[in-house]
């Protein structure tokens, strides 16, 4: 058991923080003043003010030497979604959060802020304006999304005002922004191999996209409001740009802003995700042979063709949390941020 040193609140740690969220969060909270333990598999920078830890989030001795002193973590460590390995997402998403409660107990820490996802609600069909009291999905889409459903009960149910440890669960959708190494980097890829020729379903369905930093703005405010007697405590917050866009639009506008074509000609969402779906049963059977990684996967052409954007009312009225940066500036923000993918670079 670690011997116990009083924390100071504006010593905090970021699991996770190797990533892109996880990066964003950290700079932000260095120019707030605090003090950064970064604890993540993987040391993918150096910034002054931030001791990094390198370990395992499922080693709990690794992660109660990242812990010392603190008293806010910030808990944005996942297995990329697109993984399809079930037993890294049980190992590192379920288990690997146990582990991140119990090192948190043991090194006195006072809060707990988990990066959950909105897609812990998403089953495939349509969600329009979806608040945080929808059902958990019991069919949930992906590996990913059933073991953040866990992720996210484990962190909530762990709130214990009489035991000084408080905890909320963040949920982002659709993040993007400079060193994102998912959205644009895909869409760009798919785009270069000839592939984006085409809109999934008529392309009038809506979706959230939330800039990096307004997802970094949600984390903070969470930890600041976080309090005993707050609305916080063991409660789940949609944090969205709150400005739905046309899926195809948006993706529509980043293309043309890297100097891509925009996809044109429509396919029926129900023929593509049959397609997908078969794919995908395909991949399953020849597992054993040969690996194949489909690029539309039913999750993929789910998140494409259906509406799934989120009510931040909840976050508006228990954090005062409003987005910083608007949806078209962000957009402009990203675009300029991926010189090497331009067109012809
Ligand atoms: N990117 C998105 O659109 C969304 C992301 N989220 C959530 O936000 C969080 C951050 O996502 P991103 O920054 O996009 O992902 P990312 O893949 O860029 O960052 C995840 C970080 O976790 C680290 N990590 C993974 N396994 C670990 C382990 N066993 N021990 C220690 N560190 C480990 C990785 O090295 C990486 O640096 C995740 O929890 C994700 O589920 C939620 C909604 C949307
Ligand atoms: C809103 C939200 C949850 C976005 C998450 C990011 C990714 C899941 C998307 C980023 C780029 C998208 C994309 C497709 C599916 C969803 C993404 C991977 C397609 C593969 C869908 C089928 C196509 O026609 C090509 C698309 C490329 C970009």
């Amino acid at each position: 058991m670690a011997t116990r040193t009083r924390p100071s609140s504006k010593r905090c740690a970021v699991i996770g923080g190797s990533g892109f969220l996880g990066r964003h969060l950290v700079e932000r909270l260095v120019d707030r003043g605090y003090t950064v333990n970064v604890f993540d598999i993987r040391q993918a920078y150096e910034l002054p003010g931030v001791m990094f830890h390198q370990g395992d989030l499922c080693d709990r001795q690794a992660l109660l030497l990242a812990l010392k002193e603190v008293s806010v973590v910030f808990h944005c460590a996942s297995p990329a979604p697109a993984s399809d390995d079930r037993a890294l997402f049980q190992r590192v998403n379920i288990d690997g959060t146990r582990t991140v409660i119990q090192a948190c107990h043991e090194a006195g820490v006072q809060k707990l802020i988990l990066t959950s996802s909105a897609s812990v609600v998403f089953e495939g069909t349509d969600i329009k304006n979806g608040r945080e009291d929808l059902p958990y999905a019991k069919k949930p889409i992906d590996y990913y999304t059933e073991t953040k459903i866990v992720q996210e009960k484990l962190v909530l149910e762990a709130c214990s005002k009489e035991k000084g440890f408080l905890t909320v669960a963040i949920r982002p959708h659709g993040i993007f922004g400079p060193r994102d190494p998912q959205l644009v980097p895909i869409l760009v890829d798919t785009a270069r191999r000839g592939k984006m020729k085409f809109i999934i379903g008529d392309g009038s369905n809506l979706v959230d996209f939330t800039y990096v930093e307004n997802v970094v703005h949600g984390h903070i405010l969470a930890a600041e409001h976080l309090k005993a007697d707050s609305p916080l405590c063991g409660q789940a917050y949609h944090i969205t740009n709150d400005e739905p866009v046309r899926f195809w639009d948006f993706m529509s506008q980043i293309l043309e802003g890297l100097g891509y074509s925009a996809p044109r000609y429509h396919l029926p969402y129900t023929l593509v995700y049959g397609i997908a779906l078969l794919l995908w049963l395909m991949a399953l059977v020849l597992r054993p042979l040969i690996r194949i990684k489909p690029t539309f996967t039913p999750m993929r052409v789910a998140l494409a063709g259906t509406h799934h954007y989120y009510s931040c009312a909840r976050a508006k009225k228990d954090m005062g949390y409003q987005p910083l940066v608007p949806l078209q500036e962000a957009i402009v923000r990203t675009v300029e941020s991926y010189p090497h993918l331009r067109k012809g670079a």
